[in-house]
């Protein structure tokens, strides 16, 4: 039977899968994100955001599926948010994090999710590794914050722990005015595109509930 390895540590994509009736075996990717964006910028130069977020995505599902062996489909997911032609992953710190909100509120970004699925299935040929990725995108309108409420959410230290310093279901909800596309994708994996990747490997997504 085919089973989801989830090739995070984010606790939220856990919980997303869970929520909607998927229960992965979880690996660390162990992958060092800087390092992967410079050598893959260094060979191809400067990446889209998009393709950005895919190359992480990717590199975080192979490096699990090298190690890995199963009746598994391994995903990989990255998440990054692009403001004004810069990308922004998760703040280096607080005063990053406070820094990043001075600028974002009131404006509009677009929160990135990289996906990429690798079949590493024995007992099919394209279990020869075969895989699949694409980026979901989410526009994201941000609330214009005070800077008392932008000192506030920083001390929660939630920001420091998300890709663009922000979530939409945590403590930085209120300060998401609006969200143009899958509001999923914004918290770290995007259910429908999921489903799509696991069509096209022959898998119907409700084949994996638990
Ligand atoms: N709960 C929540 N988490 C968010 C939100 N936006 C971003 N994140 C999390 O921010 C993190 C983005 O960093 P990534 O590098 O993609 O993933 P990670 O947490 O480092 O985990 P790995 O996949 O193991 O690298 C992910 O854990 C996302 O789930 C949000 O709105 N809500």
């Amino acid at each position: 039977m085919t089973r989801l390895l989830l090739a995070s540590t984010s606790p939220a994509r856990l919980a997303t899968l869970r929520s909607a009736g998927i229960e992965p075996v979880v690996h660390d990717p162990e992958v060092d994100e800087e390092q992967v964006l410079a050598s893959t910028e260094a060979r191809f130069g400067k990446l889209a955001p998009e393709d950005a977020a895919l190359t992480l995505a990717r590199a975080k599902a192979e490096a699990v599926s090298a190690r890995a062996a199963g009746e598994f489909l391994v995903l990989g997911c990255d998440s990054i948010l692009e403001l004004e032609g810069q990308i922004y992953g998760k703040p280096a710190s607080a005063a990053d994090a406070a820094s990043r909100w001075r600028t974002m509120r009131g404006r509009t970004g677009a929160l990135h999710t990289g996906h990429w699925l690798v079949d590493i299935r024995s007992t099919t040929a394209a279990g020869t590794g075969g895989a699949i990725g694409s980026t979901a995108s989410t526009r994201v309108h941000f609330a214009e914050l005070t800077d008392a409420e932008i000192d506030a959410y920083v001390a929660t230290e939630e920001p420091l722990r998300v890709a663009g310093a922000f979530t939409v279901d945590g403590y930085g909800g209120p300060f998401v005015a609006g969200l143009e596309g899958d509001h999923h994708n914004v918290v770290g994996l995007s259910l429908p595109l999921l489903r799509n990747l696991l069509a096209d490997f022959g898998v119907a997504i409700t084949d994996l509930w638990r």
